[in-house]
């Protein structure tokens, strides 16, 4: 990749409109707020002492959050929300405690066909999450299974409840994945735990998802959405410019060579000595205070 390139996508990823989010005031949790919507299948909020994390819980109960089209339309309607939220600098993901999400939804698609699925590039509206700029946490308690591990997969990191389970079961309906289950999955945890995942449809545990990599922390079930909110509050403490450019270059890692990754994080790096928070982080640690960065 060439460094012109670099610096385009470096310069039109971080720059973007901020626009107010409508909000009220029902507090439904320490520290969250609804918000308008219109949304069948999932709910929105704002969450942590500052209000800066997005919280976007699937809300499908009766098909364990099956991801039909609207339900998938939807997340990517709520993720362009808090993507253009300028007070929002982290994103939750979650789901129920029986499900984050039982996969695609079997009886949308059963009648399915080669051609219907080619003519309307059946799934495409699935890359949202992956395309997320501002980083999103799963958090994911009970069933993640086929598309509903996919969905945790294409977000940036994943805490588990300590019941969760995860599985790529769409062998046992004669198919197989299609969202990353054959590829993300591999990456992850690597050719042999995939291989057996995808080929006999077995789920693993929370624990062994943590062992495997796919998790990167399990908690009690009722902390997961807690602890990722806390973590969204962490990500929210430093500059949303230099988290968006951090994102960035770890995804390279999944999509370049080592050699065009390596290229790509050092000019990045190099970019972030353009930014006021950049200086700014490195004078509050020589003059021993908090930073106070402007997102510059
Ligand atoms: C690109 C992506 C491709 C894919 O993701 S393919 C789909 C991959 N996923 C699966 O194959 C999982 C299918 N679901 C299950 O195996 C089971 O469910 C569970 C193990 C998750 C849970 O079992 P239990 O506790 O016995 O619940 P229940 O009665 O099977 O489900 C409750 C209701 O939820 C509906 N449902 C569950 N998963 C899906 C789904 N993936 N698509 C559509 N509906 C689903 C059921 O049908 C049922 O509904 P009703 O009460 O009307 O019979």
């Amino acid at each position: 990749m060439s460094v012109s390139r670099i610096s385009q996508i470096l310069f039109s990823r971080v720059s973007h409109v901020a626009r107010k989010p409508q909000q009220f005031a029902v507090p439904v949790y320490r520290y969250y707020s609804c918000q308008t919507s219109n949304y069948e299948f999932i709910k929105i909020e704002t969450a942590g002492e500052k209000k800066n994390v997005g919280v976007v819980t699937l809300n499908r109960p009766k098909a364990l959050n099956a991801l039909c089209d609207q339900l998938m339309n939807e997340i990517n309607q709520a993720l362009d929300h808090f993507n253009s939220d300028s007070s929002i600098a982290a994103i939750v993901l979650t789901g129920s405690e029986k499900a984050f999400a039982a996969g695609a939804d079997i009886k949308e698609m059963k009648d399915n066909s080669f051609a219907s699925n080619l003519k309307v590039n059946f799934i495409a509206n699935w890359n949202g999450v992956a395309k997320s700029r501002k980083p999103i946490i799963a958090a994911v308690n009970g069933y993640a299974l086929g598309g509903g591990n996919e969905l945790a997969m294409m977000c940036d990191i994943i805490y588990a409840g300590d019941k969760a389970k995860f599985g790529q079961p769409e062998i046992a309906i004669g198919t197989i994945p299609g969202a990353g289950g054959t590829q993300r999955l591999t990456r992850i945890v690597g050719k042999s735990t995939a291989m057996e995942m995808v080929l006999t449809g077995n789920m693993i545990s929370a624990e062994e998802a943590e062992r495997s990599g796919l998790v990167s922390k399990v908690f009690p079930a009722d902390k997961v959405v807690e602890e990722a909110v806390k973590l969204g509050e962490k990500i929210a403490s430093h500059s949303q410019l230099v988290i968006a450019i951090a994102k960035e270059a770890v995804n390279a890692a999944y999509e370049t060579t080592l050699q065009q990754g390596l290229l790509f994080e050092k000019r990045l790096f190099h970019g972030t000595f353009s930014l006021a928070d950049r200086k700014e982080g490195m004078a509050a640690f020589l003059e021993k205070r908090s930073p106070r960065y402007t997102n510059q």
